[in-house]
């Protein structure tokens, strides 16, 4: 199987550059098929696991996908099939989000209902009921979703229970060629929902409000092919500008929206780590001793939780007792056994990690048990003793493009290595393909 192994005890020093989000890409790639008319070319896309898959659903249902050197294009003017099979889904619940698009265009869709998950049961309740008000009937049944209206969705005023990213993001596809208007209250309010509606706007679409909780989007008749570059990816960032702080470095992190990060520079100030605005980044510099915080995950602009585990690694050497609080997903903490076969002292009570430290974190062999798990894990290996082995690699591909070769660019003892598991033979994970030639998978 492939492994991380990382030795720790350097400091990282140096620059690195921040790749396109992963969850900004993936609506926009699944917004792309709503274009009966011309290509989008879409850039700043990351080389990915999920961008693989998502362009694969999108070749399943028909459309063109090209993939070459950081842009995409799509071609989806042909006639498209409306079906996304477990295999996909499963995979990645973003494909999902061609659910929206396909009612929109369409009017039906069968997608495979998305399975549990490392962090909770992640239901799609608020997606459907979005649906539902805009006149689809939906049934579920075989391990699929099946949407269909009548003849054309109807806008409808839709109150989310929950600021969902990825319901607010379903809703706003299909709104977009529905009759009339809809507006969505209490909308997630993240920078990548920003990103997807200013995508759908270049297109033709008329959505107004994206970033605040209430998005309103008038319908239009047809859309078509648009130009689109992907913001950067602010939970990358995150974890380069963890990766600088623990080990007392100092990292210049390139390619970043320093407002989309707001929430966590906060924080990690409070930590005792400078961070500086420069023209082409941010500077981030590691203090001798890190201040425990307190931190709670909300829907943006607060904490996110996709920072969470990474947050943790940063506690575990900071002085005194921290608690962490996740309140987006019910079962986020699979990571902090994993922590412990390290040394580090956490406790869960409820949803809260009760973490006391400094830790003088011992290496091990550890899982990644999702992909920001498996980060926090190389953070760790970072500064523990000895050597950390990261195994289930799959994850930290989903959501980090280079992560060992932009660690080791920064001076990180850290190499991906295949190596057989001799306890567990038949557990034999293969190379992951996309690493043979990212630029056309
Ligand atoms: C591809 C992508 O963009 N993934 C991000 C997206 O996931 P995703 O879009 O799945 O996250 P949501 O905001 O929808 O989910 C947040 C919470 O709401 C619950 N929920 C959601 C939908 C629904 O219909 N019913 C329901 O109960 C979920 O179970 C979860 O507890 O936002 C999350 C929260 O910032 C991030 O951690 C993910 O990285
Ligand atoms: C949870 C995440 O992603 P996804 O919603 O794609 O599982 C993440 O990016 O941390």
């Amino acid at each position: 199987m492939e492994k991380i192994i990382v030795r720790g005890g350097r400091r990282l020093n140096g620059s690195v550059k921040v790749d396109g989000a992963k969850n900004a890409v993936l609506p926009v790639i699944a917004a792309s098929i709503l274009a009966k008319k011309g290509k989008s070319n879409i850039d700043n896309v990351p080389a990915l696991a999920d961008v693989f898959t998502i362009n694969e659903v999108l070749r399943y249902l028909n459309a063109d996908v090209v993939f070459h050197n950081g842009q995409i294009t799509v071609d989806a003017q042909g006639a498209l099939h409306t079906k996304a099979p477990f295999k996909y889904v499963q995979k990645m619940r973003a494909s999902f989000l061609v659910m929206g698009p396909l009612l929109a265009r369409i009017g039906h869709a069968n997608i495979a209902l998305p399975g549990g998950c490392a962090i909770g049961s992640r239901p799609i309740d608020q997606h459907l009921k979005g649906f539902e008000a805009m006149g689809a009937k939906v049934e579920i049944g075989n391990g699929f979703i099946k949407a269909k209206v009548e003849e054309q969705l109807k806008g409808n005023r839709i109150y989310l229970d929950f600021p969902s990213v990825g319901a607010t993001e379903n809703i706003m596809m299909a709104a977009t060629l529905a009759r009339g208007t809809t507006v969505i209250e209490n909308a997630a309010k993240e920078p990548e929902i920003v990103c997807l509606a200013t995508y759908l706007n270049s297109m033709g679409a008329k959505v107004i409000g994206a970033g605040t909780g209430t998005v309103r989007i008038e319908g239009v008749e047809a859309l078509s092919g648009a130009d689109h570059t992907i913001i950067p990816d602010r939970i990358e960032a995150g974890t380069f500008m963890v990766a600088a702080a623990i080990t007392k470095g100092n990292v210049l992190i390139e390619n970043v929206v320093p407002e989309h990060l707001r929430p966590l520079i906060a924080k990690m100030k409070d930590m005792g780590v400078t961070i500086i605005e420069e023209k082409n980044g941010l500077r981030v510099i590691g203090p001798k001793k890190l201040k425990v915080v307190d931190i709670k995950t909300m829907p943006h602009p607060g904490f996110p939780t996709d920072m969470q585990a990474q947050m943790m690694t940063l506690l575990l050497c900071a002085e005194g007792t921290g608690v962490i609080t996740e309140t987006v997903f019910e079962n986020r903490y699979m990571h902090v056994e994993e922590f412990r076969r390290m040394n580090g002292d956490i406790k869960i009570q409820g949803n809260s990690a009760i973490i006391t430290g400094p830790n003088q974190l011992r290496g091990a062999e550890v899982a990644a048990t999702d992909l920001r798990a498996g980060a926090a894990l190389v953070l760790a290996g970072l500064v523990a003793d000895g050597t950390t082995r990261v195994t289930k690699l799959k994850h930290i591909d989903r959501g980090y493009v280079n992560f060992t070769e932009k660690l080791k660019s920064l001076g990180a003892d850290i190499e991906r290595i295949y190596e057989l598991d001799e306890r567990n033979l038949e557990n034999l994970e293969a190379p992951a393909p996309y690493k043979i030639n990212p630029n056309f998978a």
